[in-house]
């Protein structure tokens, strides 16, 4: 089984009133996957329907491109063979192409491990136990473009490839292999050529592929002729609607179900195009203009779920936000961890708040933004935010629908950049998640970079001389919780930069706020007089406003310029 199954159904069962599947596959097309009772080791068989979000077939109807006017394919019968591909781990072989397309065309096989078919009863090893359940696990074939011309992609065809087999890991899928085709600009059509989808169709029968993936999204145009392409039993999906999958099956809370669902519901608005005409074919274009007025129709009902959700999504952020300006109220400063998804975010904030918040090997195990107060050995405190990680070719739609939940990175006073600094693209990460902060503007917030799994890496030590070269970069191992006293100050000595010099006399019957301030701020000197407690250091912005009545005409010079006390 394929998480993909329930990209489709969740959401949308949201909205009853919808028939999405006028726009998935006929029901005659399953798969099917079992559940198997391991204490009493009973197995119960069910049928289970794989719909990807933009599986858009039906009963010969589907999305159609504007220059597609052939038949519509016919759906056929299940088809389940027992293969002998199992998934063992990501071997790059080479592989020189036979050249089929008449672009430079080339091939790499990331998978594949042959098992003796004595061994293991065919279908039966593509059953897996995942997360207590068995789950059957459907073949997937992975497909990119290399772009001639694009010098200034952040990874290489293959590296993104790489992380595509991960993704769909991750979505429950086995990955049998993955091809390339370098081009110039993607086929309208097939973003692929001729010959490559040839090639592709070949390989993915002898594989007895179910799913194909792209790397790219395809227009909902590609994504039709592919599927007609590689035949009835083969599904089309690209990055976009697997990403947008792992996030429907991650979402725990309603905010993040809601955000997932629009996400979903945006994506698929436009693929609904020109899926009825086939009735006029099929009547002979009698019913001429049916089609479009269902597609109005139906476009029309997704407008308005889509609107709904929007309100709900609304009141559940107004919630939120009244916890946001709850907290706000409170001078701690907020400092927010971002990165690459599976640097080591969740398990550095459990580590150092003691939270449980779900940290595993696995993309996008954290979607739903926590905050907790870290409490430092020298009594200073900051709240520590953890939220969703980034991925390079992030969906826009998903950037989109998440805004208000990183809206919490926008807002903090210091963004800490975690870094899995052992894993071979640490550098394109490090790009792909400033590309994604400049999107949400939070670019001139002040930022340390954590370099964290230093225990994994092959050279800690090299590792550790490097980042003491570099301003503003530490080094940590969040599982094994080393450096993060080193981190905690650093963290204290970035926070000094977003704070003001202020000196102010605190009177003695008001010793709550004299602790607040050693808590909250970065006091340097304190002095008893007859009238209070005379305290000098940095606080932070909203903090020294509240201490506006007690703040004294300065008495010593500040460290930091007088630029500080105009901003009050
Ligand atoms: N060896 C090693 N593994 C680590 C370290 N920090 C985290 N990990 C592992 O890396 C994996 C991912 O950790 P998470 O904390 O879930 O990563 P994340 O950044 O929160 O990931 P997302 O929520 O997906 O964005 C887990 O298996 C952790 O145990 C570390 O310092 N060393
Ligand atoms: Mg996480």
């Amino acid at each position: 089984m394929s998480v993909c199954f329930h990209s489709v159904v969740k959401p949308f069962s949201l909205f009853p009133q919808f028939d999405f599947n006028r726009y998935t596959r006929s029901p005659n097309f399953t798969t099917r996957f079992s559940i198997q009772n391991y204490d009493n080791n009973v197995r119960r068989d069910r049928r289970h329907r794989f719909n990807p979000s933009i599986s858009v077939l039906e009963h010969g109807t589907g999305v159609l491109s504007p220059a597609d006017d052939s038949e519509e394919v016919s759906v056929g019968s299940e088809v389940l063979d027992a293969d002998d591909g199992v998934l063992e781990g990501l071997v790059d072989v080479a592989e020189e192409d036979a050249g089929s397309s008449p672009a430079s065309v080339s091939t790499k096989r990331l998978v594949k491990k042959k098992v003796d078919d004595s061994e293991e009863d065919g279908e039966d090893s593509r059953f897996k136990l995942r997360n207590g359940r068995e789950v059957f696990e459907e073949k997937a074939y992975l497909v990119g473009v290399a772009r001639k011309d694009e010098t200034d992609e952040l990874f290489s065809i293959e590296e993104s490839l790489k992380e595509l087999a991960q993704l769909a890991d991750t979505a429950g899928l086995m990955v049998v292999d993955s091809t390339y085709q370098k081009l110039s600009n993607p086929n309208p059509r097939t973003y692929i050529g001729s010959g490559k989808v040839a090639e592709i169709k070949t390989a993915i029968n002898g594989y007895g592929v179910e799913t194909v993936i792209f790397d790219d999204e395809l227009s909902p145009g590609q994504l039709r002729n592919l599927e007609k392409a590689f035949g009835g039993n083969v599904r089309v999906c690209d990055r976009t609607a697997l990403i947008l999958d792992i996030f429907n099956q991650r979402a725990a809370t309603r905010e993040a179900s809601l955000q997932v669902a629009l996400a979903q519901m945006e994506y698929q608005l436009p693929r609904l195009t020109k899926m009825w005409t086939h009735l006029e074919r099929q009547s002979g274009g009698k019913v001429k203009g049916m089609g479009e007025k269902q597609i109005e129709v139906d476009k029309r009902i997704l407008r308005t779920q889509i609107g709904v959700l929007k309100k709900d999504l609304e009141s559940v952020r107004k919630h939120r936000k009244q916890y946001r300006t709850r907290r706000l109220s409170v001078p701690v400063p907020v400092v927010s961890l971002v990165g690459y998804t599976n640097a080591g975010k969740s398990t550095l904030l459990n580590q150092l708040t003691g939270a449980d918040v779900l940290a595993e090997d696995r993309l996008f195990a954290t979607l739903d933004p926590t905050t907790r107060r870290v409490q430092t050995k020298n009594g200073k405190e900051f709240l520590l935010t953890d939220t969703v990680g980034f991925i390079q070719k992030l969906p826009t739609t998903l950037v989109a629908a998440f805004r208000a939940t990183l809206e919490e990175i926008s807002e903090s006073s210091l963004l800490v950049h975690v870094i899995d600094i052992s894993h071979p693209l640490a550098e394109q990460q490090i790009d792909a998640v400033e590309k994604v902060l400049s999107e949400l503007d939070a670019c001139s917030i002040p930022k340390l970079m954590v370099w964290n799994k230093v225990d994994k890496a092959s050279n800690p030590e090299e590792i550790k001389l490097k980042a003491k070269d570099l301003e503003d970069t530490i080094c940590i191992s969040a599982r094994k919780g080393s450096g993060l006293d080193e981190f905690c100050n650093a963290v204290q000595e970035k926070l000094k930069d977003s704070m003001v010099w202020v000196e102010a006399l605190v009177p003695f019957d008001k010793g709550e706020l004299l602790s607040t301030i050693h808590q909250v701020g970065m006091v340097e000197r304190t002095e008893y007089t007859e009238h209070g407690t005379l305290v000098r250091g940095y606080v932070p912005l909203r903090f020294a406003r509240l201490l506006t009545p007690l703040r004294q005409t300065c008495i010593s010079r500040s460290p930091m310029s007088s630029e500080d006390d105009m901003l009050l």
